[in-house]
């Protein structure tokens, strides 16, 4: 078995208002994503929706496993994956049909696809991070290079939270179930990622910060808008946010990261935005 995996249940707001720092980055906080020629998962209650990571080196062919909790004969069975490489050139093969992903490039594989393999092309390192959700129907399989996302411009210097979204696995593009994903870089000298915050109380989302430079951080926001705690999180980790918390984070330092949702209703702009002088 070339896969492990962990499971975090669902918390409400009543609990989270009495939580220490250690449980709620038990709770929310998903500190390891990659292990060398292995498919890392963590397992949600919140839609039901992965997060994982899967890190091939050298020649390795890292499979897609299924995992005990799935029950099913093939990860892909009831599921789809979206999946965006942050690292050097890698190629997943997808039923035998090979798909290079260069760093930022995404990869959306629909329910029924039995093999999926992870490999680095000529010794380079990538790293494929991986958000999947149950899926109803199958849709078919699309590589969504960054020429092909769907871009906005947020923010400003003046307000420090200049940004681009990229939106790479999303309902403008592509059929998927659930799974809605992209990748947000923030310009120089801007710290802030969605700030003026949002709830999605129809959708749960995951956040993984990456080019996050060594020794810096980011000091991530979320809970209810009146109710707000923070979690410190280094490079290549994640953090689950329930539908009703916000997510939105401050970084020591420059930093990008990506945004995978699920839930009902896949409309990006579906949002409740919080003014920030509402925000406790
Ligand atoms: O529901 C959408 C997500 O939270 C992100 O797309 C927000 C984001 O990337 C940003 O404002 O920087
Ligand atoms: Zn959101």
């Amino acid at each position: 078995m070339n896969t492990k995996h962990e499971s975090r249940y669902a918390s409400s707001p009543r609990e989270v208002k009495g939580m220490d720092t250690q449980t709620l980055r038990d709770e929310f906080l998903i500190e390891t994503l990659f292990e060398e020629n292995k498919v890392l998962w963590t397992y949600t209650h919140y839609d039901r929706y992965m997060v994982g990571g899967a890190m091939p080196r050298g020649n390795a062919e890292v499979t897609l496993d299924t995992l005990d909790i799935l029950r099913s004969d093939f990860f892909l069975q009831r599921r789809e994956i979206g999946i965006i490489n942050v690292g050097g050139a890698g190629t997943v093969v997808v039923d035998g049909t090979a798909y290079s992903l260069s760093k930022k490039e995404a990869l959306y594989i629909g329910r029924g696809a039995k093999e999926v393999i992870f490999k680095a092309e000529n010794n380079e390192e990538p790293f494929f991070y991986l958000n999947s959700a149950t899926a109803h129907t199958s849709y078919p399989v699309r590589k969504i290079s960054k020429s092909e996302a769907v871009v906005m411009e947020m923010g400003s210097p003046e307000t420090s939270n200049h940004r681009m979204i990229n939106k790479l696995i999303v309902n403008d593009l592509l059929d998927t179930c659930q799974v809605q994903m992209g990748l947000t870089e923030l310009k120089s000298g801007s710290v802030w990622n969605t700030m003026p915050a949002h709830t999605h109380d129809r959708r749960m989302e995951a956040y993984f910060y990456f080019d996050l430079p060594e020794g810096q951080a980011v000091c991530h926001f979320m809970g209810e808008p009146q109710e707000t705690r923070h979690i410190w999180m280094k490079n290549h980790q994640a953090i689950i946010s329930p539908p009703w918390s916000i997510h939105s984070g401050a970084g020591t330092s420059n930093y990008s990261f990506i945004w995978g949702m699920a839930g009902e209703n896949l409309d990006y702009s579906d949002m409740d935005i919080e003014a920030v002088s509402d925000i406790r």
